[in-house]
């Protein structure tokens, strides 16, 4: 069998335990630790492809369970799949819709067979199970497809969350085998257990032998504390496999970013950029600016004065200000496409801190910068 996806481990950090690699896939090969943009609707918010491409975006995600509810999968399938239908030549990656199912719908009833809930738009009742949500990413025909997991809510008791995760490993298996393309997607296993170091043990030696070709660790940035995130990574990613993609899913902010790096992260996403972009929130190399706020008014200064992005070369914090107050769209694209950029341009940064063994240095200088507290 072809490997759709294969991960090139390039170096490691002789600082910390962050690697340098080269992720392999059928629409292209692309430096990791990379950030992949969340483009939930196919589509990154406000962001064209020819935007994202010049920015360097290489991965960009979307939603099992929003393109199954609008415009459906059989749409996306019959457009050529979802490279064609959004004009993305490079990598895509989908979420399996567990998460989804959890996040978005108040009423659900897991089962073993799946997961009974109502659609988050108009109350229909839905189920989803592991088959379902791999025969709908089977027909969007991303590069990289998720396993049909649960994410248990934080905090979840011992109890729960052993049930959980022998749950979600059949539901690992039963994706294994209801994949119809796996020479042209690459299905990742998603590790579970929470916060316990022996369920995350169980979870990632019961996915490891099924042989993914790549893991996610999930259950993570759902309300944890940033201790409790990083106390997770440091037991958990030594248990999945060297020569094999590690993504962490939800995550995140620039700290965050680099903590997981340092932890032997390869592959991060998160709505962050975009999300609070359009609410006119943007993250600087000296920490977030709220652009609204009234001592920006005559600030003719580019948002970030360390950004060479379209945005910081061309527009003032004063007119995007004047944009965001008057509910202009363009205000929102300028805001998301430094957001988006600036995520980008830290994993640059990070990649080449860790070719000169220095991340630990760099993490010091950032965070300093950027006004994080050093713990
Ligand atoms: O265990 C997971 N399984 C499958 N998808 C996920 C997505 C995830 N996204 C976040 N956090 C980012 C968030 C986005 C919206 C609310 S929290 N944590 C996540 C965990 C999982």
């Amino acid at each position: 069998m072809t490997t759709p996806i294969r991960f090139e481990l390039i170096k490691t950090c002789r600082q910390t335990g962050a690697r340098l690699g080269i992720l392999h896939t059928p629409h292209g090969s692309f430096e990791t630790p990379m950030f992949m943009p969340v483009g939930t609707l196919a589509t990154v918010k406000t962001l064209s492809p020819e935007e994202l491409k010049e920015m360097g975006a290489g991965v960009i995600l979307s939603n099992t369970y929003h393109l199954w509810l609008r415009p459906g999968h059989d749409i996306v399938e019959e457009a050529g799949g979802l490279h064609a239908f959004m004009n993305w030549d490079r990598g895509i990656l989908t979420d399996s819709g567990g998460f989804q199912v959890f996040s978005l719908s108040e009423f659900r009833r897991i089962e073993e067979e799946g997961v009974y809930f109502r659609n988050h738009l108009n109350g229909d009742k839905l189920f989803l199970s592991p088959e379902k949500a791999v025969e709908i990413q089977n027909a969007l025909g991303a590069d990289i497809i998720m396993a049909f997991d649960e994410c248990p809510p934080y905090p979840a008791t011992y109890e729960y969350m052993k049930q959980s995760i022998e749950r979600t490993s059949r539901w690992a298996e039963r994706c294994l085998k209801a994949h119809r393309r796996p020479n042209e997607q690459g299905l990742f296993g998603i590790v579970q257990g929470g916060e316990y170091e022996e369920l995350r043990r169980q979870s990632a030696r019961d996915l490891v032998s099924l042989d993914f070709p790549g893991y996610a660790v999930g259950g993570l940035s759902v309300g944890e504390p940033k201790e409790v995130m990083n106390r997770v990574l440091e037991f958990t990613t030594p248990l999945l496999p060297a020569d094999k993609p590690r993504y962490l899913m939800g995550v995140g902010s620039p700290d965050s970013l680099i903590d997981g790096a340092i932890r032997g992260i390869d592959m991060f996403d998160c709505v962050l950029p975009t999300r609070i972009g359009r609410n006119g929130t943007v993250m600087t190399s000296e920490g977030r600016v709220v652009i609204k706020n009234a001592q920006y008014a005559r600030d003719f200064s580019p948002l970030d004065p360390n950004c060479d992005c379209y945005t910081c070369r061309n527009y003032t914090r004063a007119y995007i200000r004047h944009l965001i107050k008057c509910d202009e769209t363009f205000g929102i694209r300028l805001t998301s496409y430094h957001n988006v950029y600036f995520l980008i341009k830290l994993m640059e940064q990070v990649r080449q801190a860790i070719r000169e063994d220095r991340l630990a240095d760099f993490r010091e200088e950032f965070f300093e910068c950027y006004g994080f507290n050093k713990p």
